[in-house]
């Protein structure tokens, strides 16, 4: 792998790889972009079948986070670290002690926090070696756990593309196919419950799949099952690329809506999706609920603020319909755009303040 050559592709500023002995810490932390502030982005333990498969989820999330924290308006570029292990038998004291003492040795240029196998618990041994963490626990005055959050502004952004698909952005009688109920979707199924959605999940942990069958009335099918079913709206929870050759022409639903990052496995897929006329709201600003709830604690963290920001994802995703309309372009691509505009704008007007600029890691 010609790691310089796909790190000038897509301008990535950093990649470390951080190695623990004694704790069995191996973990790649990939900064990908700075110019509107600190890189934040969470933590993803994953069992990677090859250090290859980790060093691409990391650059892809981290370069996805860029997109989502510009889109959201934060002050913040965009990062990601992948730590190779299984999450259920990997993981020890020492193992993210280790990676906090890496994340503070970055001074700041990167701060972190939850994703995919990493828990609250796991943000607290990081905070005892660095200042540059989020999502901890709230008895240090954290915002805690990103996921419910998160799930409120999937539940807001899947309304705000229902009316898109719709013409209407009540959820009550719609079928939602929902993919992976973990910390995310647990809760996004109870939003949708009790709005009155019926709800299909699927699983490759069966207790999951169990809690919400018990919890929610879902109907449970196989992992496989869960692109072709007859529904309104297939909400990607679990793992990214799911948006692909395969999964695409499976497709009944007429609405894409879900947490998962990076769902489209290439940006054609988003073509296709628009094509065969189902609404895509494009993944990094639909999920940007976590985020902006952890990124809330860098100002002191206050509750209501966090929520009422998290709230705006239903106008962000009819903002992006209605760009993509303006422009004819698909609604990821009209994503992307609101992204990288915001970038370029501020970008341009920094190189006329001085280099001590007030940011938000000399404000803490
Ligand atoms: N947690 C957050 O605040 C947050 C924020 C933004 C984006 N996301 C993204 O949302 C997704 C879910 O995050 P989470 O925190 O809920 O993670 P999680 O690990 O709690 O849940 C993911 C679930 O998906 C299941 N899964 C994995 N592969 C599957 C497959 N092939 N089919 C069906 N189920 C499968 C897992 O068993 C697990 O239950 C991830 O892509 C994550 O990056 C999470
Ligand atoms: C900073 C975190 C809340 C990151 C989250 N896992 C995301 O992908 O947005």
């Amino acid at each position: 792998m010609a790691i310089f050559d796909k790190m000038e592709q897509h301008d990535y500023e950093q990649l470390v790889f951080c190695q623990d002995k004694t704790s069995g810490l191996k973990a790649i932390i990939c900064i990908h972009d700075t110019t509107l502030g600190p890189a934040l982005g969470g933590t993803r333990m994953w069992n990677y079948a090859t250090e290859e498969e980790a060093i691409e989820d990391a650059i892809r999330l981290g370069r996805g986070m860029t997109y989502k924290n510009a889109a959201a308006g934060l002050n913040l570029g965009g990062g990601k670290t992948v730590i190779i292990g299984d999450p259920l038998k990997d993981k020890n004291e020492e193992m993210f002690r280790a990676f906090g003492r890496f994340v503070q040795g970055l001074n700041g240029r990167y701060i972190t926090a939850e994703d995919v196998g990493t828990t609250v618990a796991d943000m607290d041994l990081i905070r005892e070696e660095t200042d540059f963490v989020t999502g901890v626990s709230p008895a240090f005055g954290s915002s805690g756990n990103p996921s419910p959050v998160t799930a409120y502004g999937v539940y807001k952004g899947m309304k705000a593309g229902a009316l898109e698909a719709f013409g209407d952005d009540s959820l009550e009688g719609k079928t939602v196919t929902v993919q992976g109920v973990g910390n995310v979707a647990y809760t996004l199924c109870k939003h949708l419950h009790e709005e009155g959605a019926k709800l299909i999940v699927s699983d490759i942990n069966e207790e999951a799949v169990q809690r919400a069958v018990n919890d929610f009335g879902a109907v449970a099918v196989a992992p496989n099952d869960i692109y072709s079913q007859e529904a309104d709206i297939f909400a990607p929870c679990a793992m990214g690329a799911i948006i692909n050759d395969d999964t695409i022409p499976q497709l009944k639903v007429k609405l894409v809506a879900g947490s998962a990052n990076n769902q489209l496995k290439e940006e054609r897929h988003g073509d296709e999706l628009e094509a065969r006329g189902i609404v895509y709201t494009p993944d990094f600003v639909i999920n940007s609920g976590g985020v902006i709830n952890v990124a809330d604690e860098l100002y002191g963290y206050n509750e209501e603020r966090a929520l009422k920001r998290v709230g705006t994802i239903y106008d962000s995703i009819s903002k992006i319909f209605e760009i993509s309309k303006r422009d004819g372009i698909p609604s990821y691509k009209a994503a992307d755009r609101l992204a990288e505009e915001r970038i370029e704008r501020v970008a341009k007007s920094r190189s006329s303040f001085l280099r001590n600029e007030h940011n938000i890691i000399s404000r803490r």
